[in-house]
C-alpha cells in the first residue's frame, strides 16, 4: 500500500520591504508586533503587496500605516525568496532616500535608526539577516586603468582615495600589461588600498596572468563572464561577477556572489562598436536580479541616484572615478 502524502502548496506571497535612509546613512529597523509570526524580531518596515497594488505603492502605504512617514524616493534594489513555515515569500526589497514626516509606531511596535549591518539588533529575521552584508557593500566601485599610463592611473587612484569618506571597491583589471609592468602595478593597487582600507578586487583574467608571481590570492576574485559560465575558481573566494544578461545574473546569484556587474550602460570609448544598453533596458534585466548589480558604462560618482533609480545596487567606474 502506497502511503499517501499530504502536501500542501504555500502560495509565494510578494512584499515590499522598504530600506529607509536617513541623511546620517542609518536605516529604519522596526520589531514586528504581538500577533504576528515571528513577533519581536526586526526587521525592515513593509508588508503584503494587495492585488494590483504594485510594489511600490504597497510599500508607500505600508510606511504610513506603520510608522505615519510618506516615501517620495527611492529605487528597487533586489528580489529575495525564502520559505518560511507560515508562508513562502518574495521579499522585493527597494531603497527609500526621501520621506516626509517624523516615524512614531503606529502599531505600539518599537523602531529605531540604526547601521545597515546592524548587529547590536537581534534576532532579526532569517530571510532578512544574511542580506545584510550584500546590503552594505560599497556602492562605487573604482576599476584600475594603470596600462593606460601607470603615473596618471596611479595619480588619480590616489587622488580619489586618500581623502574619501566612504568605503568603495577596488577592481584591479589589467588587460594589456604582463611581467613586471603588472607586478608594479599591482603593488601600487593593493598598498593604495592598504593604506586607504579599502576593499580591492582581483579581476579573474589579470589573476591568470599574476598568479605565477604572487604566493597566494591576495583578496577575492572578480569574475569575468566567461569565467563565471565555466565555473572556474569555485575553490577560491569569488565577490561577484562581470555579468551582461539575465542568465548570467541567475548564475551569479546561484553561485553564491555578493554582487554582479551589468553593463554597458552607456557607449564608451573602452568598448568602441559596442551601443549601449541604456536605462531602460538596465532596468529589465535587474528587475528579477536576486543580488545586488553595478551598473558599468560611461557612468561616474554623479550617475548614482540615476542608477539607484533603475535598480542598480551601485556605479562601476573606469575613467569617471575622481
Ligand atoms: N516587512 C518585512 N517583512 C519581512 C522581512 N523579512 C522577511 O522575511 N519578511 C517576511 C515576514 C512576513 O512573512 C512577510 C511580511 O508579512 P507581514 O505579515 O509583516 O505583512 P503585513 O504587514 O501586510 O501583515 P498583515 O497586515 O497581513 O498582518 O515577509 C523584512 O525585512 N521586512
Amino acid at each position: 500500500m502506497s502511503a499517501i502524502v499530504n502536501t500542501v502548496v504555500k502560495p509565494r506571497i510578494d512584499v515590499a520591504v522598504a530600506v529607509v535612509f536617513n541623511t546620517h546613512g542609518q536605516v529604519l529597523w522596526a520589531c514586528r508586533p504581538e500577533g504576528k509570526p515571528y513577533a519581536g524580531y526586526w526587521e525592515f518596515p513593509g508588508g503584503k503587496v494587495e492585488a494590483a497594488e504594485g510594489v511600490w505603492r504597497a510599500l508607500v502605504r505600508e510606511l504610513k500605516e506603520e510608522l505615519d512617514i510618506t516615501a517620495t524616493q527611492g529605487g528597487p534594489w533586489f528580489l529575495i525568496e525564502h520559505d518560511y513555515e507560515h508562508a513562502n515569500v518574495r521579499l522585493h526589497l527597494y531603497r527609500v532616500w526621501a520621506f516626509e514626516g517624523d516615524p512614531r509606531p503606529l502599531e505600539k511596535q518599537a523602531f529605531t535608526w540604526a547601521s545597515l549591518d546592524s548587529s547590536d539588533l537581534s534576532p532579526i529575521l532569517p530571510a532578512t539577516e544574511p542580506l545584510l552584508p550584500k546590503l552594505a557593500q560599497p556602492v562605487l566601485m573604482a576599476l584600475s586603468n594603470y596600462g593606460a599610463g601607470f603615473d596618471a592611473c596611479a595619480k588619480r587612484l590616489e587622488s580619489a582615495l586618500e581623502g574619501l569618506h566612504t568605503s568603495v571597491y577596488v577592481q584591479f583589471r589589467e588587460k594589456a600589461l604582463q611581467g613586471d609592468a603588472l607586478i608594479r602595478a599591482y603593488e601600487h593597487c593593493y598598498a593604495l588600498c592598504q593604506k586607504t582600507g579599502q576593499s580591492m578586487l582581483l579581476n579573474s583574467e589579470t589573476w591568470l596572468s599574476l598568479r605565477e608571481s604572487l604566493e597566494a590570492l591576495p583578496c577575492p576574485l572578480h569574475l569575468t563572464e566567461a569565467h563565471l559560465h565555466s565555473g572556474e575558481f569555485a575553490n577560491l573566494q569569488c565577490a561577484g561577477a562581470s555579468v551582461h544578461s539575465a542568465a548570467s545574473l541567475a548564475l551569479a546569484f546561484d553561485r553564491g556572489l555578493s554582487y554582479a556587474v551589468l553593463g554597458t550602460v552607456h557607449a564608451t570609448a573602452s568598448h568602441p562598436g559596442q551601443s549601449g544598453m541604456g536605462w531602460a533596458q538596465f532596468q529589465a534585466l535587474v528587475q528579477a536580479a536576486r543580488l545586488p548589480v553595478f551598473a558599468i558604462g560611461g557612468l561616474a560618482s554623479s550617475d548614482l541616484r540615476m542608477a539607484q533609480q533603475h535598480g542598480a545596487h551601485g556605479v562601476a567606474m573606469l575613467s569617471q572615478f575622481k
